[in-house]
Formats: structure tokens, C-alpha cells, sequence
């Protein structure tokens, strides 16, 4: 078998042990590798002209990825995990504990794993390359650092730093490593490896000196201190995951035992919790979407098709999302844009708005102002057709009105290139009916980016009848490179995802006509699992908006989505939510607690209670997304259970801990999601109607992954 690590014995008595996984992309733990780093430490134990040791990786950009996740994956019992991550403490204690010094040099992705093996040499120096980025990201997989990097991380850069880390799974870079003391030197990749090797020819073992701030140090240098930091973590750890993630809450428990008492306990306790975690139904569900979102960037969305380079973009409108279009395309896919505005004022929109998202970086010393600017430089507006001839892709972001956007396209086909794919961010309207004004239909697409587009990391692609393969490559790609995760849907009112979207807001609306409380509401669902209640989500996209995609969707879908009356009488009375100061909440007051504008339900005519239990009122808009969902696939308009997962956990929030409304369903079972729905159905009538797929599924006993 070749061998994943190799020892290079250079004039000047350091050894450099390269890890180079054969046949992979990128480096990763396995089980396997154990025998043969051990064998190579004893090599380096019994070689006396070994002065010091410098670990490197021998890919090209990137250092190690962590723990091989599929090894994870196949653990059958919370045992097997654990001796798993007993193993890696003896293999990383055995690195530790060689008596000359061990230096990794770092370039490139290192995390989880790999920076706990990192943390397990005696001193770390790292590229300034942008590339290079060092974090433990476990918990993002319903994990923690099973490798002692709970351990070893508060050791080095303080308990609350180690904690933020840890529980959020963010990853720093070369600069702020440095400041926190994760790392003890930051050098140009080219003089990397000599500046390791010459830190191991020092001959000493320097604790790096992190920057811990006075507060912490003296929280953290007392039982009574570290008590508190430990009790704060926990109580915002339950407030943030409702008791719907059990990670955080262990991470916190190995570093608190560790901590007070002794690594040797710490490390048993991180392999005991680790072994629960790997094994729990939550860390499958996160697991499923890294391999899902793995397998979705190896695919062009049109088969063997090969999308074509995009050197040129036009964005059509600067209001809020050209705005955002704009601002992704030249900042993540640094692809300069020409923004078309009727009017300056929708320019210089889209201007500040990129500029001050790229000066907030600035602020926060991720860039500096050079390299805003010359991100800035990429964007150039117009408010004629000027300069637009030559661009490859053209995003319309203009107002929901067929008549504008048949416009756009005759513009388009006219100023534009043969080839120049139209691609059109409407949220509601058809592409084929935006495409009927085309003379060049196959490059009609539909764009469907979500709110705030820097943010939002999923996009709809979507495909009328005659879009061709090539056009859809091309956007596919285009999006990627935009930093977003897309999904290929097929043309139908609302898509995917606010189709899914809209049944569930109108229920939670049925919800409060029948008398049920704007903040019961809100809370019942965030304790189920999404970032934000349906009423709170209702007033940041805007009502008005809510309400002219209902009677689309009523008038192509059907009754079942029929808007309940309350959005007439909301509109009359001019409220409109956040952007207008007018909603369910109340805006503008300085007060921390958002406060339900009580007014509401004199409106509306209700009396507001809490009488409905939490969970069954988030059963009841959540089955109705579930239903819908499984409908869409039924149709085609997704192509597979795992799009619409992952189309929902993006686009929506979908909890990811249940691993979107499909891995959901096949949690509770087919036939008791049936059972509830017809239960339902009986009572509040046919919009609960279970769908055909459903039906068979509840008989046949077939799941969908
Ligand atoms: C005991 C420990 O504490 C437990 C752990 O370490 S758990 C693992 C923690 N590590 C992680 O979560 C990192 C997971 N990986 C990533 O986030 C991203 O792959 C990355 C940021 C490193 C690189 O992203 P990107 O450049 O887009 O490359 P990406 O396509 O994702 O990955 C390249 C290849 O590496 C594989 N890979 C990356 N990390 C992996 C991992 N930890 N396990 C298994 N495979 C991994 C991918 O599956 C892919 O394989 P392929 O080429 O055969 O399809």
C-alpha cells in the first residue's frame, strides 16, 4: 500500500515528515494512518541525528481538511467513535511528547483535525496566503474536536477564545492566528518551509504569546471566573440552539472538566461525548448536507455539458438585489460588472451598496483599502446601453412586471451578443413566459437569488422548456463562482422554494385568525428550529410582497393557496412590515426586545392567545411544507429529494439538524406524516389533502434517501 507520510532527513539534522494522502484532493485523518505515523515516530525516536521535526503537507493548498468524515460516517456505535478519537489522543500525545522540537508549517485549509494535530506540535507557522485558513469546524457537523483540541486549544489561547472558536466552528486567518496566539510566525508561502525548519533548528519549545484581553484573564484565572465564563457560554448556547443541538452544550462540558480538572480527564471526556455525537441522528443529518453540497459542486446542472467562461456581466437595476448581484459578482467572482439603471440614483445604490460592504471588511482588517478599491474598479454603471455589448451574462433585478422585464429582453437581444444568456431574478413570474418575448428563447434563464444576497447562500436556477444545456452550465457556474450553492429547478410558479415557502406562511396566517398570538407564533417555530418565526420573516420581506405572490400561485397551483383574507386588510392599512416601520412588530423604538404591535389584532379583529401548544402549532406549518415539497419532486420541478433538502436548509432555514423537509420524512415515517395530514385535513379541510407520493410511500414503506 503507498504510504500517506514520508520522511525527508535534510544535511542539517531537521526531518521533514510530509503528509500526502495518496489519490485524494485534499489530506484527511483516517484510522488507518495510526500504525504508520507511529512506526515513523519510533523511526525519529531511534535516529539521533534527527534534531528537530517540520510537518508540511504535500498538497498543493492545502494543509489537512480534518478527520476523513466518510470514516466517521461508517462508525456503527457510539464505542467505535470513541476508540477512534482514543486513538488519535495517543497518536497526537505520542507527537507531543518527542523531546526535540516539532514545527508544523502550515498552508492552505487546516482544520478540525488537522489543527488539532497542528495544536500537537510544538510551535505552528503559517502562509499570509489568502487561502490559508485555521479552525475547528466540528460542531457545524453536530460534532466537537474529538482529536484534543478541546483541550488544547483553551491551554493555548485562553478558555473564551477556545470556546468562540469551538462553538461558532468559524475560521480564522493567518493575521488574527497570529494576534490570538495560535500561531507563532506568519510568513510569505515561498519562505514557509525554511523559515519551520529554521524555528525547529532553535532547538526550543516557545509557547506562542497570544493576545488575551485583561477581562478574560481575569475571568479565566479563577475557579470563580471560569465558573462564570463557563455558565454564561452555556446559558447562550441553549438560548441560540433551543435544545435542538446537543454539541455545543458537550463542548462546553470537555473544556469546563478539562479545565478545572485535568487534560488526562478532559481528553477522556471529549472521546465519551464525541462517541455520542458521532452516532446521533442530528451529526447524520449535518453530515448529509457536506457530502449533498460536496457532490452538488462537481455537477454542471445540464450532464456532460461544459459551461462557458464568463468574462462579462450586466446587472439590470441597482435596487436592493442588483445591488447585491453586483456586489457578489465582482467581490467573490471577481467578474466586472456593468450595472444598468434607469436613473443615477439606482446606480450610486448599487455602488454604496457594494462599496460598504467591502468597507466593512476593510474595518475589520479582512482587506485592505487597496484591495476594495480595485474590487470597486471592477464595477462600472450605465444608464444607457452603453458598454454591455460584450457581456456573457446579464442579470435582470427589476420591478415584478412582465410587460418591463419582455422589454428587458428586446434590449437585451438588441445591444447584446448572439450568445448572451438573459437571466432573470424573478422571485413569482414564469421563464417561459418572460422567454415568449425572446427571438433567442434558449438563452432565457431564470436567476432566483434569495435576501440579502451576500448573505443568502443558495440560488435557483431555473429552466424554462427551451433554455439549452449550455445555458444552464454557464449559470450554474456563473452562480458558483458568485460563492453561492445553486439548484437546478424546472420553470412553475414559485419555483421551489417559495412555493414550499408560501403554504407554510399561510398557515402560520390561518394560525393567527384563529386567534393564536403574533409571538406564540414566532417562538413555536424558532423553537422547532428556524432562524426566525413566520410573522418576524413576513415583515423583513415585506407583506405587499407576501400578498402579490399568493393569487400567482392560487391562480397556477390551485385553492390550496388561497392567501387567508387577514393580507387585504393588512395592505389597506398601509402596513407593509420592517421596510415601512409597519408590521407585526412594532419598529423605531430604542428598545433591545422587539414588541408586537398590539394594534395588529384590533385590525384584525382578533382576541390573542397562547392557547395552542408550540408544537402543534409549528406541525402544522411545517406538514405543510413537507407535503408541498414532496409535491415538487413529484412534478420534476426538483430533480431529487437531496436539491430539495438542501434547497430548503439555504433558501429558507429549514432546520438543518432534521437535514431538510426529505431526510425529515424519512425520520417520522411516510405513513405517520400521512396519518397527521389526514388528521388535519378533516378538520381544517383539503389544503392538508396528503399528496400521491406520499400516499404509496405510507403503504410501500419506501423512503426517499
Ligand atoms: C476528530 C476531528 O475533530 C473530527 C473532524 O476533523 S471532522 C472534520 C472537520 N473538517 C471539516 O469539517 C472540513 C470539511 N471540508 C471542507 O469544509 C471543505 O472541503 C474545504 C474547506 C476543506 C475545502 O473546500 P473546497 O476547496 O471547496 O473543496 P471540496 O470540494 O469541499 O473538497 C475537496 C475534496 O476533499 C474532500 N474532503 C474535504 N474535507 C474532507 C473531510 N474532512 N472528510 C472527507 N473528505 C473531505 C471532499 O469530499 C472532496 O473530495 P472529492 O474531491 O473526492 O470530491
Amino acid at each position: 500500500m503507498e504510504k500517506s507520510f514520508s520522511l525527508n532527513r535534510l544535511e542539517n539534522g531537521i526531518a521533514v515528515l510530509t503528509m500526502d494522502v495518496p489519490g485524494e484532493t485534499m489530506n484527511t485523518l483516517r484510522a488507518e494512518f495510526g500504525p504508520e505515523i507511529c512506526e515513523m515516530l519510533a523511526e525519529i525516536k531511534a535516529d539521533p541525528q534527527i534534531r528537530g521535526i517540520v510537518l508540511v503537507s504535500g498538497k498543493k493548498d492545502s494543509f489537512v481538511a480534518g478527520a476523513d468524515i466518510s470514516m466517521l460516517a461508517a462508525c456503527q456505535t457510539a464505542e467505535d467513535a470513541r476508540q477512534l478519537s482514543k486513538q488519535g489522543h495517543e497518536v497526537f500525545q505520542a507527537l507531543e511528547s518527542l523531546n526535540i522540537p516539532v514545527v508544523a508549517a502550515i498552508h492552505g485549509a487546516c482544520l478540525g483535525g488537522g489543527l488539532e494535530l497542528a495544536l500537537a506540535c510544538h510551535q505552528r507557522v503559517c502562509s499570509d496566503s489568502n487561502k490559508t485558513m485555521m479552525g475547528l469546524p466540528e460542531v457545524q457537523l453536530g460534532l466537537l474536536p474529538g482529536g484534543g483540541g478541546t483541550q488544547r486549544l483553551p491551554r493555548l489561547v485562553g478558555i473564551t477564545t477556545a470556546l468562540d472558536m469551538m462553538l461558532t466552528g468559524k475560521q480564522v486567518r493567518p493575521k488574527q492566528a497570529l494576534k490570538m496566539g495560535l500561531v507563532n510566525d506568519v510568513v510569505p508561502e515561498s519562505i514557509l518551509l525554511q523559515t519551520a525548519i529554521e524555528m525547529a533548528l532553535t532547538g526550543k519549545k516557545i509557547a506562542p504569546k497570544g493576545k488575551v484581553s485583561l477581562v478574560n484573564r481575569l475571568l479565566e484565572g479563577t475557579p470563580v471566573g471560569r465558573n462564570i465564563v463557563f455558565d454564561q457560554a452555556l446559558k447562550q448556547v441553549n438560548k441560540k440552539t433551543q435544545g435542538n443541538y446537543p454539541a455545543p452544550a458537550k463542548i462546553i462540558d470537555c473544556v469546563r472538566q478539562g479545565m478545572t480538572k485535568s487534560m488526562v480527564v478532559g481528553l477522556d471526556v471529549e472521546a465519551s461525548h464525541f462517541g455520542d455525537l458521532v452516532v446521533s441522528a442530528e451529526s447524520a443529518a449535518l453530515r448529509s448536507i457536506f457530502f449533498a453540497t460536496t457532490e452538488m459542486k462537481k455537477e454542471s446542472g445540464a450532464g456532460d455539458v461544459q459551461p462557458k467562461p464568463v468574462h462579462k456581466a450586466v446587472i439590470l437595476g441597482g435596487g436592493l438585489m442588483g445591488g447585491g448581484i453586483a456586489s457578489v459578482t465582482t467581490t467573490k467572482a471577481k467578474i466586472p460588472v456593468r450595472v444598468k439603471d434607469i436613473n443615477e440614483t439606482g446606480l450610486s445604490n448599487a455602488l454604496s451598496y457594494a462599496y460598504k460592504l467591502l468597507d466593512k471588511g476593510v474595518k475589520r482588517r479582512h482587506m485592505t483599502p487597496a484591495v476594495r478599491d480595485n474590487i470597486m474598479s471592477l464595477m462600472t454603471t450605465t444608464t444607457e446601453y452603453t458598454g454591455v455589448k460584450d457581456a456573457d451574462i446579464v442579470v435582470e433585478a427589476v420591478f415584478e412586471d412582465l410587460a418591463l422585464k419582455h422589454q428587458m429582453v428586446k434590449d437585451i437581444e438588441r445591444e447584446c451578443g448572439e450568445e448572451t444568456i438573459f437571466a432573470s431574478n424573478t422571485s413569482s413570474l414564469p421563464i417561459s413566459q418572460i422567454a415568449e418575448a425572446a427571438e433567442r428563447p434558449e438563452n432565457v434563464i431564470g436567476l432566483h437569488y434569495f435576501s440579502p444576497v451576500e448573505k443568502m447562500p443558495l440560488v435557483e436556477v431555473i429552466a424554462h422548456e427551451k433554455t439549452s444545456a449550455q445555458t444552464i452550465a454557464t449559470t450554474v457556474a456563473f452562480a458558483r463562482k458568485q460563492g453561492k450553492t445553486p439548484i437546478v429547478v424546472q420553470d412553475g410558479a414559485g419555483f421551489y422554494v417559495n412555493r414550499i415557502l408560501a403554504l407554510y406562511m399561510n398557515e402560520a396566517a390561518n394560525l393567527l385568525l384563529e386567534g393564536q398570538s403574533v409571538d406564540h407564533l414566532d417562538k413555536a417555530l424558532v423553537k422547532f428550529g428556524f432562524p426566525v418565526g413566520p410573522m418576524t420573516l413576513l415583515d423583513e420581506v415585506g407583506i405587499d410582497v407576501g400578498a402579490k405572490i399568493s393569487p400567482i400561485l392560487e391562480k397556477e397551483l390551485g385553492e390550496r393557496f388561497k392567501a387567508p383574507a387577514a393580507f387585504d386588510k393588512l395592505l389597506a392599512d398601509e402596513r407593509k412590515g420592517r421596510k415601512n416601520g409597519k408590521g407585526f412588530y412594532q419598529y423605531g423604538s430604542k428598545s433591545k426586545k422587539k414588541q408586537v404591535d398590539e394594534t395588529v389584532y384590533t385590525l384584525l379583529g382578533l382576541s390573542p392567545s397562547a392557547s395552542t401548544d408550540a408544537t402543534e402549532l409549528a406541525q402544522r406549518c411545517v406538514v405543510q411544507m413537507l407535503n408541498e415539497a414532496v409535491r415538487c419532486l413529484e412534478e420534476g420541478i426538483i430533480a431529487s429529494a437531496r436539491d430539495g433538502d438542501i434547497g430548503a436548509i439555504f433558501g429558507i432555514g429549514f432546520p438543518p439538524f432534521l437535514g431538510g423537509p426529505f431526510r425529515y420524512i424519512d425520520t417520522l415515517g411516510a405513513d405517520k406524516l400521512v396519518e397527521q395530514l389526514n388528521r388535519y385535513a378533516n378538520v381544517h379541510g383539503e389544503r392538508f389533502k396528503p399528496c400521491d407520493t406520499l400516499l404509496e410511500m405510507a403503504t410501500s414503506g419506501a423512503q426517499f434517501h
